[in-house]
């Protein structure tokens, strides 16, 4: 990995902003009660007021008025010599943008307010600045990244080759940022590829590769390419690595380093975003990056506030299944989004609750990449009410509609919690969080418990009483999942429904 010295500080920003500069507006109207009111009740979607519109004409008033402003929507920032102004509005942004670009975003997006990691990070992207971006899941990271971006590539190159190379984890987060940035490029004729698939095809490994301008691949593959010398990297002035502390772990650690290594432009840029950066991995990207600015939106490594959270004591593994079966029995709201700790737990899952007669899939990485995109879409479009997933669908992925995520089975870690409960309450709706434990699992429920509080859910006197575990009994819960027993029926059960149906 190349390494460049960073003066952090250890301190955030109180009266550090630069970039925009301060603007002649007397009235610091951007101070108003009622602003107050509508952050807190959308962390990502923007307020109606007029205020809100006006506002984000002018410039600030002054540094307090930075800090104030930041104060207020909670963005913590630390490091960084010149930190750009936030932007308050989309307004002046979309001034500046190519008349394609602009239009697209107004059509496309209809977003009246950027959401606090949008309003720091866009203008940062914009001025050059290696970032560590953490904010909540669902609170639109991606097009903090994408619009900056597709502003500062101008026009296409056509014989330039790569400008910009974002990684993801997994094929189905590459395909929704390779959309995304489609979307907002639709005839600027930019050319974008999209590399998941597991074996190259012609196109990636002949002169054609040298014409596009942006790249989002997943690391394995992308890898494969700069080891085979089929791939150029040289032009990369841009490197983002979206859930930034999952590519930055020990598993895709080597590759990212490869990665790195094959990026040697002067101007490079690396930008890292996710839900989650633990303090290694921040330390980490730190080594990686160039004094790099870290932004923060409201409490580190938290889960987001629009997410109803609960703990359900199911006693043992056939609790769960007696619970799930409760529950749709009562009647729930679809869609909803069940997390199992292995692909042949959700394959159990998944045949008892068809068994029953639920609008059931599952999804893990087993299942042909062509049927994942299928499920994907299903569940998107309503046509598969209960979705069946592994740790592949954890991070990323926006279903806006979610309404539920189950754990079925207890998170390893704390940020598998919080990516996972993310899937629902995206961009300021509400959604509902529910995770069983067992016996077995009680020791690591401190963990979950303190997410739970901090994010403003509310958790029985005694569980907050509970001892954490201890460091090693967390490395192992991380590196192993814990043994249990198959999901299956018992045959009382078996016998009560063979008599229903017939
Ligand atoms: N300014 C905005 N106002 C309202 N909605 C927005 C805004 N920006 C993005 N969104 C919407 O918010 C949703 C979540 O965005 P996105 O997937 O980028 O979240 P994220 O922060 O990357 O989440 P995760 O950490 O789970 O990956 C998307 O449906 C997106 O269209």
């Amino acid at each position: 990995m190349d390494f460049f010295g960073s003066k952090a500080s250890k301190r955030p920003h109180s009266t550090d902003a630069l970039g925009s500069g301060a603007s002649d507006n007397e009235n610091g109207e951007d101070e108003s009660e009622e602003e107050d009111d509508d952050e807190d009740n959308a962390s990502t979607s923007g307020s109606d007021s007029e205020d809100d519109h006006q506002e984000g004409e002018e410039g600030f008033v002054d540094e307090a008025a930075v800090t104030q402003f930041r104060t207020r929507h909670r963005i913590h920032l630390y490091g960084g010599e010149r930190v750009a102004h936030p932007i308050r509005s989309f307004r002046p942004l979309l001034d500046l943008l190519a008349p394609a670009l602009r239009r697209n975003f107004a059509a496309q997006s209809g977003f009246r307010r950027p959401t606090p990691i949008q309003m720091q990070a866009i203008p940062l992207v914009l001025a050059d600045t290696d970032l560590v971006a953490c904010a909540p899941t669902g609170s639109g990271k991606t097009l903090a990244y994408v619009l900056p971006l597709l502003h500062k590539l101008g026009t296409p190159n056509p014989m330039g080759g790569y400008r910009v190379c974002i990684v993801t984890p997994t094929r189905e987060l590459a395909t929704q940022v390779h959309e995304l940035f489609s979307v907002l490029a639709t005839g600027m004729e930019f050319r974008i590829n999209h590399m998941v698939k597991s074996r190259p095809t012609e196109s990636d490994t002949t002169e054609e590769a040298h014409t596009f301008d942006i790249l989002i691949a997943t690391p394995m593959r992308l890898v494969t390419e700069i080891k085979n010398k089929t791939i150029d990297l040289s032009q990369v002035q841009h490197l983002v690595l979206d859930e930034a502390d999952q590519l930055l772990e020990l598993g895709y650690l080597e590759q990212m380093d490869t990665i790195i290594a094959a990026c040697p432009h002067a101007q490079l840029r690396k930008q890292l975003f996710s839900a989650t950066i633990p303090p290694p991995i921040e330390e980490l990207a730190q080594s990686i990056m160039r004094d790099p600015v870290r932004i923060f939106i409201g409490d580190r490594n938290a889960a987001t506030d629009t997410i109803d959270q609960k703990l359900v004591f199911v006693g043992t593994e056939e609790g769960k299944l007696i619970e799930i079966r409760q529950m749709i029995q009562r009647g729930f709201r679809p869609p909803v989004l069940i997390f199992v700790q292995s692909i042949e737990r959700s394959r159990e899952l998944f045949h008892e609750l068809q068994y029953d007669g639920v609008n059931v899939e599952v999804i893990h990485s087993e299942r042909p990449k062509a049927q994942r995109d299928t499920i994907v879409a299903n569940f998107r479009a309503g046509h598969v009410w209960v979705l069946i997933a592994t740790e592949l669908m954890a991070r990323g992925i926006d279903f806006k509609g979610v309404n539920a995520v189950i754990n079925y089975d207890f998170p390893q870690t704390v940020q598998s919690y919080i990516h996972r409960v993310g899937r629902t309450g995206r961009a300021g709706r509400r959604g509902e969080a529910i995770t069983y434990f067992t016996k077995s699992d009680a020791p690591f429920l401190r963990l979950v418990v303190n997410i739970i509080r901090d994010s403003g859910g509310e958790v029985p006197e005694w569980m907050l009483e509970l001892k954490a575990p201890n460091s090693k009994l967390v490395r192992n819960l991380k590196q192993m999942p814990r043994c249990r027993l198959p999901i299956k029926t018992d045959p009382g059960y078996m016998k009560f429904k063979t008599r229903q149906i017939e």
